[in-house]
């Protein structure tokens, strides 16, 4: 039984013969068969070059495919078909670039660096599109991903009838994949509106027959849908993609970002309908994280691809820049000891900042990972409205999850170069060191501070090893990085400590000289001006 129905068939004034499909020859990088380059330990990453008009906005167009295919960890180029004035009520002015620039960007990309996949949006006139079919010719990539831009989401006109044919006749054939949302399907097809799933399908069909690989019909505006189904057809097969639909207006972008983030999952080397799949999860992610972002005054908000927007206006005291001064008085938390007296962990951390802790650390070694990450989120409350800075140990994904500022790992814990990478740029490290080398290894890596002990013997942490007080002071004097001392360190013994007089040593952390105690405030006052008369 056909799919395509007869009715929907018979309204698409634009189907005929011509736009049977076509043989198609598989285009493949040439860089096969160019002679083997000598590039040791050097790594090609995957690569986009996407071709579409600027977006002033930044939620769609050239933003868009760079923002997506950053967040998705492919490098993407960019070749500029028009400059747009747009904003959240609309497109205020086009400006499109003379066909020979366009044609020069290409050259300029393509002759030098190796693109994996092409990607187009806005093109906005004939003739860049016959500049960019013959580029294509000439540099060959690994895919096309064309997704048809030609009216904005605001319903103004970015790409005029005129092209329509040049669309069917010599884009379309060569695309790999076209992504036309219902109104651009229906123009493409010269028919009326799809309003059908049923319609989807048969419009799927028909532009198949115009000659790409693949079509994936977006049926984000289907009228009385509550989820939103995209329809997806390889020549083959139809398949349904459905999700959710999520209220928001920040959509503007979307279409071009789940394209470019098609393209990037292709240039990793996904086959088509996986790369499919992941971008639509990532587009929806992003739709769903950005929900209540208010960005200008008009409908429609920009798409936030990095979904990092919120976590810099959710704690706006948080400190950018690691001070080593707030090693201090370091107060890591035992979930034991806490039970023991009895008391949660927000009231342990609330007097140990009271008592004048100057850095807190979350050590959890039994707590559930839901209620570990509950109470961070309650102590990272607490200590923001402190300015005090909040450490999650072992746990990356923990201090992730609640947006902590840092987090310590050990050195049989996840490396401190793999933990940057996860964590960026902006959260402190600190490092348990107990030599010189480990010492020199944390500073290459890029942490923050070191934790050095046992300084004494301690009941705290099992079998750990003590260096003394001369440990401490060579790790000291031969570490690039602040440092902390740690391991039965109380106020009996923290005058000693500081007394070692080595400019790197910043302070103490102490576990059970603070919380295995009946008052953590008192205990904490007494140790903290134990330490600033040290400090003098
Ligand atoms: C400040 C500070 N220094 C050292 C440690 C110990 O970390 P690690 O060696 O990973 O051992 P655990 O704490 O995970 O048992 C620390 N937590 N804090
Ligand atoms: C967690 C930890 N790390 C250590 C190290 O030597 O790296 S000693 C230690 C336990 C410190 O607890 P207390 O202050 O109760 O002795
Ligand atoms: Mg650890």
């Amino acid at each position: 039984m056909s799919v395509v129905s007869a009715e929907f068939l018979s309204s698409c004034s634009l189907f005929s013969p011509s736009f049977q499909k076509q043989p198609r020859v598989f285009r493949r990088s040439n860089r096969r068969n160019s002679p083997p380059v000598l590039v040791a330990e050097m790594v090609r990453v995957p690569h986009v070059l996407t071709v579409a008009g600027s977006d002033s906005s930044a939620g769609a167009g050239i933003q868009a495919d760079l923002k997506a295919c950053a967040a998705r960890g492919v490098y993407c180029s960019t070749v500029i078909t028009a400059v747009t004035a747009q904003n959240t009520v609309g497109v205020q002015g086009v400006h499109a670039v003379p066909e020979d620039f366009v044609g020069e960007q290409l050259k300029s990309v393509l002759s030098d660096m190796p693109v994996d996949v092409v990607k187009t949006g806005m093109l906005p006139s004939e003739a860049i599109v016959q500049v960019l079919l013959q580029t294509l010719d000439e540099f060959h990539c690994q895919a096309l991903v064309v997704d048809p831009v030609m009216v904005s989401t605001s319903g103004d006109v970015l790409a005029g009838p005129s092209i329509l044919s040049s669309f069917r006749e010599k884009l379309l054939p060569k695309a790999d994949l076209v992504t036309p949302n219902l109104k651009e399907a229906s123009a493409l097809l010269g028919c009326p509106q799809i309003q059908t799933l049923a319609d989807m399908r048969s419009a799927a069909k028909l532009i198949y027959n115009m000659g790409p690989q693949h079509v994936l019909i977006k049926g984000g505006d289907l009228p009385a849908s509550s989820d939103a189904v995209d329809i997806f057809y390889d020549g083959e097969t139809f398949y349904e993609l459905c999700s959710s639909r999520i209220k928001t207006s920040n959509t503007h972008g979307t279409g071009c970002t789940l394209a470019s983030s098609i393209a990037a999952e292709l240039a990793k080397g996904f086959p088509m309908l996986p790369a499919i799949k992941v971008a639509k999860r990532y587009v929806e992610t992003a739709l769903d994280y950005s929900k209540d972002i208010v960005f200008g005054n008009g409908p429609q908000g920009p798409f936030d691809h990095v979904i990092k927007l919120k976590n810099n206006i959710s704690s706006p005291s948080r400190k950018l820049v690691f001070n080593p001064d707030d090693l201090l008085l370091y107060a890591v938390t035992d979930s034991g000891m806490n039970r023991k007296w009895n008391r949660s962990i927000t009231d342990a951390v609330k007097g140990a900042i009271e008592g004048g802790a100057t850095i807190i650390q979350l050590r959890e070694k039994d707590t559930d990972t839901r209620d570990f990450l509950q109470s961070a989120k309650s102590c990272l409350e607490l200590c923001r409205s402190h300015g005090v800075p909040l450490i999650i140990n072992d746990r990356i994904d923990v201090a992730l999850a609640c947006d902590a500022d840092g987090v310590h790992v050990g050195q049989s814990d996840m490396p401190v170069s793999v933990v940057r990478a996860l964590v960026g740029t902006e959260k402190i490290i600190g490092v348990s060191c107990k030599t010189p080398e480990q010492a020199e290894k944390a500073w290459m890596d890029s942490a923050d501070y070191i934790g050095c002990g046992g300084v004494y013997p301690t009941n705290t942490k099992a079998n750990n090893i003590t260096v003394g007080l001369d440990g401490l002071k060579k790790v000291c004097l031969n570490s690039k990085l602040p440092v902390v001392a740690i391991g039965g360190i109380g106020i009996s013994n923290a005058h000693s400590v500081i007394e070692i007089g080595v400019p790197n040593l910043k302070g103490v952390a102490v576990v059970s000289a603070l919380f295995d105690t009946e008052c953590v405030l008192t205990e904490a006052r007494k140790l903290h001006a134990v330490l600033s008369d040290a400090a003098k």
